[in-house]
């Protein structure tokens, strides 16, 4: 396909995803639809589709409308290319300009770009939460998000690591934020194929993620719960950092944790699965990464920023209060509970544990909250003692 063939096919995609389809079901469907599309061409598209839906307040503002046309025309400018280059009219790209289009080419492009692609609403918490970086955290989350790996330090050297990975062309390099952190480079998308990622070495995960699981105190001989495991990412940087601590895994559902044993068997570990509604108690530390907005990864998920509403915001605040208080019924005495999201906002990270502080029987230890501009997700990690 031709670059702009690419971007005729994003315009398509768009609309659909405009009219309410989510957009990982219509880059399939499109992808079913034209198999005469490889791998490349379809990367590109999604590139397109996500570089949109990230900036999509200030393409619509560039482009002149919501729809997919405006849209794309809206992300050619942003990226500084000459519009009429894709708007060609030439066989399988999008039609010529029309003069209306063309008219909104003249005019100034606004100053105030990044904050169009942060929903309105939620303005007033992120100017609360970051004040004078409110313009730089927003203009980070318009941006790609890099790809990280966890070394698994149970079974190699970061270095080893980084050769083991060169040797599948992936370029990787230590990243500040924790020792495991490795961000890659070229080659990146062929992580799951590579020898490193197939036996073990290394495994998907986002550096704020490593660098607040390094913050867990999880010493030789302990137990430890990790209440919301999802599909274990947690349980197994836990399970890598402290090989010889016993940890489990729990879920309100159960489905979510079906990677979990072939995960832990391809990391070289185990972790032990509890049964929905029956987490078992005493335990020397219990995780709860809980539910939340999902702020902090927005550059991966930009549809769901669009998505959220302040009922939303607030229903999963109230969640978060639940779990919280269920989990901490499964530490033992003098036993620490740690809370996670990959949340931007107050709400879910330093009000939810100064309300859990306030309330429980539980002393806050110590709070870390990372933004984008920190070189990861946002992220947020508090931890708490048991009286
Ligand atoms: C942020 S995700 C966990 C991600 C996971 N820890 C990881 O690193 O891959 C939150 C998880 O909480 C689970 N969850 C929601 N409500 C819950 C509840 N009441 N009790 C336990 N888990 C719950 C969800 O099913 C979801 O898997």
């Amino acid at each position: 396909m031709t670059p702009a063939a690419r971007y005729a096919a994003a315009i398509d995609i768009l609309d659909e995803i405009a009219a309410g389809a989510p957009a990982e079901r219509c880059l399939t469907n499109w992808a079913r639809a034209h198999r005469f599309a490889g791998s490349k061409d379809r990367a590109a598209i999604r590139d397109h589709v996500y570089d949109v839906l990230r900036c999509r307040g200030s393409c619509a503002a560039l482009g002149g409308g919501q729809g997919g046309r405006a849209l794309v025309l809206g992300l050619i400018r942003l990226q500084g290319e000459a519009p009429e280059t894709v708007f060609s009219g030439e066989r399988f790209a999008p039609a010529p300009l029309s003069d209306e289009e063309r008219a909104r080419l003249d005019r100034p492009v606004p100053e105030d770009l990044a904050l169009r692609d942060w929903p309105d609403w939620l303005l007033a918490p992120l100017q609360a939460r970051f004040g004078e970086e409110c313009p730089a955290v927003a203009e980070a989350m318009r941006h790609r998000a890099p790809v990280f790996v966890r070394v698994n330090r149970a079974r190699v050297s970061r270095g080893a690591a980084i050769a083991a990975l060169e040797e599948d062309g992936i370029e990787a390099r230590p990243h500040p934020l924790a020792e495991t952190a490795l961000e890659l480079g070229a080659g990146a998308r062929r992580i799951q194929q590579s020898r490193a990622w197939r036996e073990g070495l290394v495994e998907l995960q986002d550096a704020s993620s490593q660098a607040a699981i390094a913050r867990v105190p999880l010493v030789a001989g302990q137990s430890c719960l990790d209440y919301c495991a999802g599909g274990g990412g947690k349980a197994l940087a836990l399970a890598a950092a402290c090989h010889e601590a016993r940890i489990s895994a729990h879920d309100v559902d159960a489905g979510r944790m079906r990677d979990i044993p072939v995960r832990a068997e391809r990391a070289g570990t185990r972790i032990a699965l509890r049964a929905p509604g029956d987490p078992g108690t005493g335990y020397d530390l219990v995780l709860v990464d809980a539910p939340c907005s999902g702020s902090g990864t927005w550059r991966r998920t930009p549809e769901a920023k669009w998505r959220l509403t302040p009922e939303r915001l607030e229903e999963l605040v109230a969640l978060q209060a639940r779990i919280l208080s269920e989990a901490s019924h499964c530490v033992a005495p003098g036993g620490r509970l740690v809370y996670m999201t990959c949340s931007l906002f107050e709400a879910e990270n330093e009000a939810q544990a100064a309300r859990f502080a306030r309330e429980s029987g539980f002393h806050l230890l110590e709070q870390r909250a990372f933004s984008p501009l920190d070189g990861g997700d946002g992220f947020f990690v508090a931890q708490f003692e048991r009286r």
